[in-house]
């Protein structure tokens, strides 16, 4: 079979002729392997291109010194990956052919060989195993080509070892399942039992990487069913999601979402199924996602019960973000993603073009009316601002100043003499 879209040409940049060039001239070969294929014979551009070849790191190396290509990032070296980047323009990948050599359920070390099928045989899923010449060939040595015709995502060999070698598999496989499977909900028995059986691996996993992935499969417009079916198999507790998470409140989000088509973030799905917030640091100690979605994550579950006002319903929205020690931008943004999340979209539109208004007394009229630094300067502060807010922004400067005295007095504070 040969691959022979536009897609295909216009990968091949100067750079990539130039490194087919390379490996020509040294007699060793190189293919595009895993994700690229898999994307092009799907009739999508691939976003990274990650290659295989013949060649050892030693002789990559050797081949690329003897070029003047420079390599970055040799940190990949014993996984058999060298980074190459030519003309200051373009990276690529290249990794040995391989064997995993397996030991107690962790990689001991890695084996290189000559073998295109036996490096095939250790990658996850067949539809990730197939390797495509320069030339437009495709090699297929699982039946992943198959596979993706009929659309089914199926482990290379035996799915247990598989997910053994690399507990993260098992989230890349719900992750493929949305982009391929007609039915993401559709799990084959043994598949589904293999899955349920080694769920508790990946509490070996960092959550780093679990996070990666995760948020991948909450962007899916399958996003709903797909976790279902991971609770449902129970990887709950090795996500940081403890042993009791929301499933009802989360299905009620999802589906009203999708109806409405609102994408939600993958943090805000996720915050449906946590009920207080100690779940939410839970959650966070074990995915460790940016302050950002924690922030986000803490915010929904304080306020997912907050209303909005019969004849002003943005109002406390707005009080939350008045009252923010945080970047209003970004309060603002919450408080938007809350409404969407509470199927209030068009106020959440609405929300989001409100530029919230500054208070206008600052500490030099307070000086100038005598009002002693301090704690009663604040206690004065607070008194305006809430009077402030309670006419909804409406008071001017002059009203504001022109009531100190009086606030003073209610307050109990005596004027300053400068
Ligand atoms: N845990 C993993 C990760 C990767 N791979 C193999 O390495 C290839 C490249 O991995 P990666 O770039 O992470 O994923 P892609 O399949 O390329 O998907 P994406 O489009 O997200 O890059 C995969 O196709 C697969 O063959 C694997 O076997 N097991
Ligand atoms: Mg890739």
């Amino acid at each position: 079979m040969k691959v022979e879209s536009e897609d295909f040409k216009s990968i091949f940049t100067d750079e990539l002729v130039q490194l087919q060039k390379i490996f020509e001239k040294h007699n060793y070969e190189i293919r595009f392997a895993g994700g690229p294929v898999r994307d092009l014979l799907m009739n999508i551009k691939p976003h990274d291109l990650d290659f295989a070849t013949t060649a050892t790191p030693q002789q990559m190396k050797d081949m690329f010194n003897s070029e003047n290509i420079r390599m970055i990032n040799l940190t990949g070296e014993k996984h058999g990956t060298i980074t190459v980047r030519i003309n200051e323009q373009e990276n690529f990948e290249i990794t040995t052919l391989r064997i995993d050599v397996v030991n107690h359920g962790r990689h001991a070390e890695v084996e290189f060989t000559q073998d295109w099928e036996l490096d095939a045989n250790r990658r996850d899923l067949t539809v990730n195993s197939m390797f495509l010449g320069f030339d437009g060939t495709v090699y297929d040595y699982c039946g992943g080509w198959e596979d993706l015709q009929k659309r089914r995502v199926a482990f290379v060999g035996d799915a247990r070892t598989r997910m053994q070698e690399d507990y993260l598999r098992i989230l890349r496989y719900f992750r493929f399942c949305a982009r391929i499977s007609p039915d993401p909900n559709l799990h084959e028995p043994d598949t589904e039992a293999a899955l349920r059986e080694n769920m508790e691996g990946l509490s070996r996993i960092s959550g780093e990487r679990i996070w990666l992935e995760l948020k991948q499969i909450l962007s899916n417009r399958h996003a709903g069913p797909l976790l279902e079916t991971m609770l449902r198999l129970g990887i709950a507790p090795y996500i940081g999601l403890g042993e009791d998470p929301n499933v009802k409140e989360f299905k009620v989000i999802w589906e009203r979402a999708k109806n409405n088509n609102v994408e939600l973030l993958p943090i805000t799905l996720l915050s449906a199924l946590l009920d207080s917030e100690g779940a939410a640091a839970s959650l966070h100690a074990r995915l460790k996602y940016p302050n950002f979605d924690k922030d986000l994550s803490f915010f929904i579950v304080e306020h997912r019960n907050l209303l909005p006002e019969p004849f002003k319903p943005l109002r406390p929205y707005q009080m939350i973000v008045i009252d923010t020690k945080q970047k209003m931008k970004d309060a603002i943004f919450r408080g938007a993603e809350l409404l969407r999340y509470q199927g209030k979209q068009e106020l959440a539109n609405e929300f989001e073009k409100w530029v919230p208004p500054r208070f206008p007394v600052g500490g030099a009229d307070l000086k100038d009316k005598g009002v002693p630094g301090g704690k009663p300067m604040s206690m004065v502060i607070q008194k305006l601002r809430s009077k402030w807010k309670d006419n909804d922004f409406q008071i001017s400067h002059e009203d504001l100043v022109r009531s100190i005295p009086e606030v003073m007095e209610d307050l109990g504070i005596k004027v300053q003499k400068s």
